[in-house]
């Protein structure tokens, strides 16, 4: 029989982590969905490397380790992760919600609270012939650690900030780092380029990837073309062949849901408690729509609890609380 969640969270962005954990602190039954194969949503996403000044109490945080501190604290109480799943439809029958993902897995659960951002995140892909035969096996589009590149040969590919950060985060941990660009100029911003230029990145200008093949022992054949002198094409032999050509956010599989909420232009209509128009459904982060919204992490962060605690009073009314966390004893 499917096992019926008190809370699913729709959404691994920053707001849709802190929300699973402050659900699993209330001890509830929580799920936590992120179509992405890494939970992390825009600031893992889009901007790693850059500093966040504006999330109380953090001086100026990475987005790379706010997410991995998010992790950390939702690693304190039980939470239910799938990610690389994507919710496609959500509807309501007998008073419980079922959410249909792309994979073969049906969630059954009490409450839902979105934490949906501005849609799922896909990768922009490499446009080559069986790309898609190599993800995972030498070809990537997204990255958390560097250090799991130790002693590996790297390239990267992609003009704009995030190939150029991930190229020179990585370039400490890998045995050999390669930047691949189809321009000579880099669009990234002008104190990273210039680190580049004097890192020991080596960088392949104008090239694009034309072809992809398997070696023998394992590691990927990369084609390079020169895109203004053919003669010069040449064949790159790599452990990994990183894509960053950004993401493509998009809010329709959302939008076809069976008990798509009311919205504006903006986003997903909220009232008291981030509620949407379809009762036990929340809408919080990035994803909601009222006067005066603003797009902020600090901003999610304070409605995950409000919903939270409102989903909590759906299901069981007499419970009482919320506590203060500073009560706790956590070993
Ligand atoms: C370049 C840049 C710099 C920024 N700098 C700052 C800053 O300095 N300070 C600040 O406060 N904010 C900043 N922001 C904004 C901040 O990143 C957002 O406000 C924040 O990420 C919102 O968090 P969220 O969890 O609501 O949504 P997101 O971070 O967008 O996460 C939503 C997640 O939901 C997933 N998802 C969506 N639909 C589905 C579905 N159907 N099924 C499964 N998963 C789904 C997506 O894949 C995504 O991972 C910045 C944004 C950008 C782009």
């Amino acid at each position: 029989m499917t096992e019926v969640y008190d809370i699913v969270i729709i959404g691994g962005g920053p707001v849709g982590m802190f929300a699973a954990f402050y659900a699993s602190l209330r001890d509830v039954k929580v799920a936590l969905i992120e179509a992405l194969p890494e939970l992390g949503g825009q600031p893992l996403a889009l901007y790693p490397d850059k500093k966040i000044y504006d999330v109380p109490g953090l001086l100026g945080v990475t987005g790379r380790d706010l997410v991995t501190n998010l992790k950390k604290q939702m690693g304190l109480f039980k939470v239910d992760i799938f990610t690389d799943t994507t919710i496609i439809d959500v509807r309501q029958t007998d008073a419980l919600f079922t959410l249909t993902t792309d994979k073969e897995k049906t969630l059954l659960a009490k409450t839902v609270i979105m934490a949906t951002g501005k849609g799922s995140f896909e990768p922009r892909r490499l446009q080559i012939e069986e790309a898609s035969k190599f993800e995972g096996a030498g070809l990537s589009y997204f990255l958390s650690q560097p250090e799991t590149l130790a002693q590996q040969v790297v390239a990267i590919v992609g003009g704009g900030d995030s190939a150029v950060e991930l190229a020179l985060a990585i370039e400490p941990y890998a045995k050999k780092t390669y930047l691949i660009h189809r321009r000579d100029r880099f669009r990234a911003l002008e104190q990273s380029v210039k680190q580049l230029e004097h890192s020991p990145v080596e960088v392949l200008t104008p090239k694009k990837v034309t072809g992809l093949k398997r070696l023998a022992n394992g590691q990927l054949q990369v084609n390079l073309t020169h895109v203004k002198e053919f003669e010069k094409n040449e064949k790159l032999v790599v452990d990994q062949l990183i894509v960053q050509y950004g993401f493509i956010s998009q809010d329709q599989v959302v939008r076809e849901w069976a008990i798509a909420p009311d919205r504006d232009l903006y986003g997903v209509l909220v009232k008291e408690n981030f509620v949407t128009s379809q009762p036990g459904l929340f809408a919080i982060g990035d994803v909601n729509s009222y006067p005066g919204q603003a797009d902020l992490i600090a901003i999610g962060f304070g409605q995950a609890p409000e919903a939270v605690n409102a989903a909590i009073r759906c299901f069981d009314p007499d419970r009482g609380g919320p506590g203060h966390s500073s009560s706790l004893i956590i070993e």
